[in-house]
């Protein structure tokens, strides 16, 4: 079932939640949403839903104007961080409560509720527990049952806020996981509310990026992350080292250093650079010159702190600890930076871009001959 949102909007006591949101989802896609607490992907969930009325604008399912319909009238299935199963009912009969309490010739009867209860049961890899009560279950078993509940009325669209929000960091990814593969097979069209960037990036076919009550930006996992609309999406997804520079001409200029540039910006410029984006290059090439603060060693990765000798810019830089470079990245060291992949923005302040910024992939330092020319 496709869904389209136009300009969505609503206001709690004066503060707007959402600020005029507009959508698409296709029919069977996976869509994350995605930002940080408070900028109002709770309340679009459950304006989908049916549990929040809207201000303004319209909610389609398919061709159905559906603004104004219920939360039954919709068919939507959800499940919520805290959703909690009924305690005193077992896995089974939770599972079939939807089905159960059915009106009219819709009702299925109760061999065919269990039969129901029972395949679902095995789609969510619970065959077996279907006698057990709720809290004989593990907290990703309880969640997974919640999801089994949702899909047994057969929804039209899934909503999921949060789902595993409550458990711990290996479970989660496990569930993660088993999650897209249930969708693949289910096909349901499917939204997923996330503050977790990796769980967004990781498990939907598109990312949905909100801040304020708006969306900044949407896209595929790529799109969002290889070219970030705006400072937001880019800070948010990841770490970022943000400085100074101006675009001149088809120059970027850095302090010495001078890159091509087909940015259609001119004029000071805020660059962006991912800690790994920031390449150590020999001390000949062109580059920024810094010396290292502070290093340390997290997982897989090596980070280290440095400051750029130009004007004292904080950076951070992030190698593979697999990298031989990380030999360099020792207190007090000298290095030269390259930045590899960068976006360019207005300066904090300056009037946004209308189009998507200038990511630039591996940046060409300018050479000699070039400069020459210049
Ligand atoms: N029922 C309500 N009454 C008043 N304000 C509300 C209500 N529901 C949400 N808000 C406010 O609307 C804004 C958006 O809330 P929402 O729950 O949609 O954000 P969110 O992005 O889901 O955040 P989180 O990740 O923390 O759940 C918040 O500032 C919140 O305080």
């Amino acid at each position: 079932m496709e869904i389209s949102i136009r300009n969505v909007r609503k206001t709690f006591a004066a503060f707007p939640a959402l600020a005029g949101v507009d959508l698409d989802i296709a029919s069977g896609e996976l869509i994350a949403l995605l930002g940080p607490s408070g900028s109002g992907k709770t309340t679009l969930l459950r304006a989908l839903a049916g549990l929040e009325p809207i201000d303004a604008g319209q909610i389609k399912f398919g061709a159905n104007d559906a603004t104004h319909l219920s939360v039954q009238e919709r068919r939507v299935g959800f499940v919520f961080q805290h959703y909690a199963l009924f305690k005193h009912m077992t896995v089974e009969d939770n599972i079939g409560f939807g089905l159960s309490v059915r009106k009219g010739p819709d009702k299925p009867d109760k061999a065919a509720i269990r039969q129901r209860a029972q395949e679902l049961l095995e789609l969510v890899q619970l065959s077996g527990l279907g006698k057990r009560y709720p809290a004989q279950l593990s907290g990703g078993q309880k969640q997974r049952v919640a999801l089994a509940r949702a899909l047994a009325i057969e929804p039209r669209v899934l909503l999921l806020d949060e789902p595993f929000g409550a458990l711990d960091a290996k479970v989660r990814k496990d569930l993660r996981r088993w999650l897209r593969e249930l969708h693949d097979k289910t096909g349901v069209t499917t939204v997923f509310v996330t503050h977790d960037q990796e769980e967004a990036l990781e498990l939907a076919d598109r990312v949905v990026v909100m801040n304020r009550g708006r969306i900044e930006q949407v896209g595929t996992t790529a799109e969002v992350y290889e070219q970030p609309a705006t400072p937001f999406v880019f800070d948010f997804l990841g770490s970022v080292n943000r400085f100074r520079g101006e675009v001149q001409g088809g120059k970027l200029k850095i302090n010495g250093l001078s890159l091509n540039t087909d940015s259609p910006l001119s004029g000071a410029v805020e660059i962006y650079v991912r800690p790994h984006d920031l390449r150590i290059v020999e001390d000949s090439s062109p580059g920024l010159d810094a010396r290292v603060l502070s290093v340390q060693r997290t997982g897989p990765f090596v980070r280290a702190g440095a400051k750029l000798a130009h004007d004292g810019t904080r950076v951070d830089i992030e190698l593979s600890h697999l990298d031989p470079l990380t030999a360099a990245l020792v207190p007090g060291a000298q290095l030269r930076l390259l930045p590899a992949i960068y976006g360019l923005f207005p300066p904090e302040g300056g009037a946004p871009l209308k189009t998507l910024p200038d990511v630039v992939a591996n940046a060409v330092p300018e050479q000699r001959g070039d400069r020459a020319r210049a």
